[in-house]
């Protein structure tokens, strides 16, 4: 089964919604510019929702080690999203100072970036590939050319991001056999407004998807 992130949840209707709609992660966004974010006391009361059986992702963007160390305390997620430029030692660090699971985002714009993904290895747990960065440094709802992944050899857990919705979910499945897909935009009415309705509809074509 493939894995399901919902990202940019901010209400706890739409937490219970994703959980109910099968989601296996769900993601929260500390990062102030985006219409997604969440203070890290919102973040905790959301993350209290979250049944063990699904994994709580907070994202962020070229964070300092005391905003980690906030994060963690308060929110105690499972797994640190880091989707801004990091580098692979700082997240490698990160993941051993606060015993979390990390994650790096990679804006997939042309092959070169394939070589970079690599030098992750070791130092996160999981790449996520994403367009390249916009107006925001995701959450853009910007699919990438998939062919990229065609033949690459990613040797380590990933996920796929970047303009999936209801429609195209399954498509992106056949064509990248990715393990995971993450939505952020694609669920939503409005920037930063989720949409139920649409939550219900991608997870149920990720589950029809074949
Ligand atoms: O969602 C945001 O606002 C955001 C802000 C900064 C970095 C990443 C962000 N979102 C993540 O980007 C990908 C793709 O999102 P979309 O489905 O294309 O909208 C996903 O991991 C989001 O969680």
């Amino acid at each position: 089964m493939t894995g399901i992130k919902i990202c940019g949840l901010s209400t706890p209707e739409t937490i219970d919604a994703a959980v109910d709609a099968g989601a296996s992660h769900i993601g929260l966004v500390h990062f102030p510019p985006s219409p997604r974010h969440v203070s890290l006391e919102d973040a905790a009361a959301l993350r209290a929702r979250v049944p063990d059986a699904v994994r709580t992702v907070v994202l962020v963007v070229d964070p300092d080690e005391a905003l980690l160390g906030a994060i963690v305390d308060t929110v105690r997620p499972d797994i640190l999203q880091f989707h801004g430029s990091e580098a692979p030692e700082a997240v490698a660090v990160s993941g051993a100072q606060f015993d979390v699971e990390t994650w790096k985002a990679i804006g997939l714009g042309d092959a070169s970036a394939l070589d970079r993904a690599s030098t992750y290895k070791g130092c996160a747990d999981r790449l996520l590939f994403d367009a390249p960065p916009a107006l925001l440094p995701g959450g853009n709802g910007e699919p990438f050319d998939w062919a990229l992944l065609d033949r690459a050899d990613i040797g380590m857990p990933w996920a796929l991001a970047g303009g999936l919705r209801p429609d195209n979910v399954a498509g992106a499945i056949r064509r990248t056999g990715a393990p995971l897909v993450d939505v952020s935009s694609g669920v939503e009415s409005a920037p930063g407004v989720k949409d139920i309705a649409l939550i219900r509809a991608f997870c149920d074509a990720v589950r029809n998807a074949r």
